[in-house]
């Protein structure tokens, strides 16, 4: 088994300073992309949804059904918050993880990344029609809703933001790899780097927005 397809229901305890954390709505990307670069960095992965259903022996469709959301977001903290103590990993969050206030607040001074996608090819992509319980009812509307509630919080929780829509996986994991100086070139954003992709006022641990009000 290669080390990205080790995804560990029992992330380590201690400090720890994952590589890449990848947030973004259902259906962008994340868990692919993320295991994408894990394989290319030979790095290990972890994914929230993975495991919360390794650690609660479930579904998260069946989670959501027999405990509710509630107890879900619980899990799911926990889980990020596992997954946030590994070092040098890749990290691929669940599409709401940070909206949870803990979860963002743990965000902060990470590597984040959002990855961007619009309706039409978000729907192309995971057919709306699979078991995600948040889209059960009424899918393409209740997506579009979701992205607009939480896209102010994707935003300023992102150190990077790739746009997905229009490209496959490896033009999306080359874009991804280029940010983070995979490619040769100085990471974007760094003192020193040719391109910050997020002004640093804007960054979550820039001076000033320490009060963890979002
Ligand atoms: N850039 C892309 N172009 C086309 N298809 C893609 C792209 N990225 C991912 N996919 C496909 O879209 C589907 C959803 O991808 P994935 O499960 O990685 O999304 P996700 O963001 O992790 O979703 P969720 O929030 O439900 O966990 C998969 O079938 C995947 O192969
Ligand atoms: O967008 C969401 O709130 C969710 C996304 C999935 O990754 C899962 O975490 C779960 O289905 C909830
Ligand atoms: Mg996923």
């Amino acid at each position: 088994m290669s080390r990205a397809e080790d995804v560990s229901a029992t992330a380590p305890d201690g400090p720890g300073r994952p590589r890449l954390v990848v947030i973004g709505p259902p259906g962008v990307g994340k868990s692919t992309v993320a295991r994408e670069v894990a394989r290319r960095l030979d790095l290990a992965l972890h994914d929230s949804d993975t495991i919360v259903e390794e650690r609660a022996g479930r579904s998260i469709g069946d989670i959501f059904l027999e405990d509710g959301e509630a107890a879900f977001r619980e899990l799911e903290q926990d889980a990020v918050r596992a997954a946030l103590t590994t070092t040098g990993s890749v990290v691929a969050l669940g599409g709401g993880a940070p909206m949870t206030a803990a979860v963002a607040e743990a965000l902060q001074g990470h590597d984040v990344l959002f990855l961007d996608v619009g309706i039409a090819d978000a729907a192309k992509r995971i057919g709306l029609n699979r078991s995600r319980p948040l889209l059960a009812v009424n899918p393409r509307a209740t997506w579009v809703a979701t992205m607009e509630e939480r896209r102010p919080t994707y935003e300023r929780l992102a150190r990077w933001q790739v746009d997905t829509a229009g490209r496959g996986v490896d033009e999306v994991v080359a874009e991804v790899l280029a940010v983070l100086g995979e490619d040769g070139t100085q990471p974007h954003g760094e003192p020193g780097g040719s391109r910050p992709d997020v002004p640093d006022a804007d960054r979550p641990d820039a001076p000033g927005d320490q009060d963890g009000s979002r």
